[in-house]
């Protein structure tokens, strides 16, 4: 079993139809000759145990069939359990989302028939993941890109739009930018302590979140390391005169907007309890703490 993977497919990811992704995910695995047992979800979130399950029963290889939160849940799960350690774990990817924000950091093409490829060749790097603990000391991880404020109301707003396709991110983010309300955010690392009305803090290990945007400076997603981005009280028509620098990533270098890099970090909204977000998930409001885990999971990349 050591060689063969374990599929986990969403059926509800993307926009297409899942029957037909499916046979023809089927069909390339068997002309690579890739040796795989599958199971299909059957409800959000049933990702945790279903990867709990097959690492139990000796898989060590998983491949995520859906978007980014599909991956998140699997990586949860992984996590989570108690088999085995986890940076012995191996995850590939076969993108069917809306977003597939993960994918983009490695390079991974969002087309079934390359990602296959990828996972045949079985190139791996050693990624860090981030633990986020909320005020009900609830434990989330997370692979890609963590925050609050206007990107986790966002997130809320996607829920109900998603069937729109990629549009829905566009739709959700002007929404968010005429509504959501700025907090003033206690930023608490290292030895520094901000206190400022803020859009949303930015906790990230890869580069790429809300569909293609770039938050974060100087990404190494194996360095032990978040990249921290703080965007102050950047007003509406600054952020849609910005909107270009946001899919290059040279909002960075805006005047309201500080980088850093930690390895732990508490946010502490004082007037309201912002919308958390982990990989595009909600996970709840108000404040967290973060703490980063090195080289915790093997991914096959490009
Ligand atoms: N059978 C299921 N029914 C309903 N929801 C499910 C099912 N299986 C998984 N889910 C949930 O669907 C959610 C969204 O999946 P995912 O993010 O992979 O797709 P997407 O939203 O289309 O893609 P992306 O996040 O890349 O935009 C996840 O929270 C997951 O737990």
């Amino acid at each position: 079993m050591s060689n063969s993977w374990f599929i986990i497919a969403n059926p509800t990811s993307g926009n297409r139809n899942f029957s037909k992704q499916w046979k023809e995910i089927q069909q390339y695995l068997k002309l690579k000759n890739i040796d795989y047992s599958f199971t299909v979800t059957q409800f959000s979130k049933h990702e945790i145990e279903l990867v709990q399950a097959a690492i139990q029963q000796g898989f060590r290889n998983i491949i995520s069939v859906g978007g980014d939160g599909t991956l998140h849940n699997v990586v949860n799960g992984i996590m989570m359990q108690i088999y085995v350690k986890t940076s012995d774990i191996t995850i590939g990817v076969i993108p069917l989302g809306t977003g597939n924000d993960w994918i983009k950091m490695y390079n991974i093409p969002n087309s079934i028939e390359k990602a296959i490829e990828i996972i045949y060749r079985k190139k791996t790097i050693l990624q860090d993941i981030g633990v986020l603990k909320t005020n009900d000391n609830k434990t989330t991880y997370f692979n890609n890109v963590a925050g609050l404020g206007y990107d986790g109301y966002v997130v809320k707003k996607l829920h109900s739009l998603k069937r729109f396709g990629a549009i829905s991110y566009l739709i959700a983010g002007i929404y968010g930018l005429l509504f959501y309300k700025k907090t003033i955010f206690k930023i608490i690392f290292d030895d520094k302590k901000i206190e400022e009305k803020c859009l949303m803090t930015i906790i990230g290990i890869c580069k790429f979140s809300g569909g293609g945007m770039q938050f974060t400076k100087d990404i190494n997603p194996s360095d032990g390391f978040f990249d921290i981005t703080i965007i102050k009280n950047l007003r509406f028509l600054e952020v849609i005169y910005n909107l270009p620098k946001l899919y290059t990533g040279k909002i960075v270098h805006h005047k309201k907007v500080a980088t850093y890099k930690t390895k732990e970090i508490t946010v502490i909204p004082q007037n309201s309890k912002p919308f958390i977000q982990a990989d595009g998930e909600l996970i709840g409001s108000g404040k967290i703490t973060v703490n980063i885990i090195e080289k915790a999971l093997q991914f096959v990349i490009s």
